[in-house]
């Protein structure tokens, strides 16, 4: 039995399509990312998979449980770390546990172990509010709380949005240390980087799904040279080479551009050269899970 089954799942708010003919499957123990910018669809997914949300056509089985028939059972056996923050303010970090380990009928002493890792990096705290704590320690408390009763499944709806870049890697390594657990987890995020640290992705964009594949496997399909750029005046340099034809693709990378070319290199120099870019420099670059998205995001916009 899969942990999660979707099958063309299809959810309209009015006139806009927030997510249009989904399917995919995620494998016991795996770690699946869904990736997309804000916007793509990935809340309304959750919703729909941890029962909070109809959707208007199509199916999901959550452990096997259907999400409409069984949502009772599904809310029972599942972990979900909402987008938003989900803890209770004024409640210590111990009480919000408690709390959480309660409305599951059991105790946080029950499964402590899932979760020791974590609660012990924010155990020194635990008589402070959630609401006085820092990003990255009130996002350890809402994983153990979605932790407390040991969910067959995990949801975490962007659970680094908003967080510091060294709390944003500590999570990461907790997630590859619950893996190993066996607990299959649905992540959302709209960082690339944290796109490579999944098993296997769904790239979305605008309520649909682009690609699914392993992080390596979409960068060896892409099939464009890449090169960086760069010129004292960044903004000027982005807007003159999406002006010019020869320019399939342009974007900031860093402190560099990330350009892809449907002519010859030496034609995209010709046309800089007179434009008098003070600092230029071009160098080919390594394509990474970024470009391939940049390149389907764009062949889907050519495409509506
Ligand atoms: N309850 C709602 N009523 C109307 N429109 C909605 C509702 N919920 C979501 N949407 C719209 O559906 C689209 C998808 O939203 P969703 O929140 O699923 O995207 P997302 O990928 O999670 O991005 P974000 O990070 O912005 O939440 C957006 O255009 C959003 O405005």
């Amino acid at each position: 039995m899969l942990p999660i089954v979707v099958e063309h799942i299809h959810k309209s708010f009015g006139d806009l399509k927030a997510l249009h003919d989904i399917s995919f499957t995620v494998n016991e123990g795996e770690l699946f990312g869904l990736i997309g910018p804000d916007g793509a669809g990935k809340s309304t997914l959750f919703r729909i998979l941890t029962t909070l949300l109809l959707a208007d056509k199509g199916n999901a089985t959550v452990n096997g449980l259907d999400v409409v028939k069984q949502y009772r059972t599904i809310r029972r056996e599942v972990g979900y770390m909402p987008g938003r923050f989900s803890l209770y303010q004024d409640l210590t970090i111990e009480e919000n546990l408690n709390f959480f380990a309660t409305i599951f009928n059991t105790t946080v002493e029950e499964n402590y172990d899932l979760i020791k890792d974590i609660y012990e990096q924010i155990a020194p705290f635990a008589k402070r509010p959630a609401g006085k704590l820092s990003g990255g320690m009130k996002q350890k408390l809402a994983l153990c709380c979605a932790l407390v009763h040991k969910p067959k499944v995990l949801f975490l709806d962007e659970p680094t949005t908003g967080v510091d870049p060294v709390s944003r890697k500590e999570f990461w390594d907790m997630l590859r240390r619950l893996k190993t657990k066996g607990i299959p987890i649905l992540v959302s995020t709209p960082y690339m980087d944290e796109a490579i640290l999944c098993d296997r992705v769904a790239l979305m964009q605008k309520g649909a799904i682009m690609q699914i594949n392993t992080p390596a496997n979409i960068v060896a399909g892409f099939g464009m040279p890449v090169w960086a750029m760069k010129a004292d005046n960044m903004y000027r340099l982005i807007r003159d080479l999406r002006a010019f034809e020869g320019v399939y693709s342009c974007y900031a990378f860093g402190e560099y551009l990330h350009v892809t070319v449907n002519t010859e290199l030496e034609n995209v120099k010709a046309y800089l050269a007179p434009l008098g870019h003070e600092g230029l420099e071009i160098k080919p670059a390594k394509p990474g899970i970024e470009d391939a998205f940049m390149q389907l995001m764009q062949e889907q916009n050519e495409l509506a």
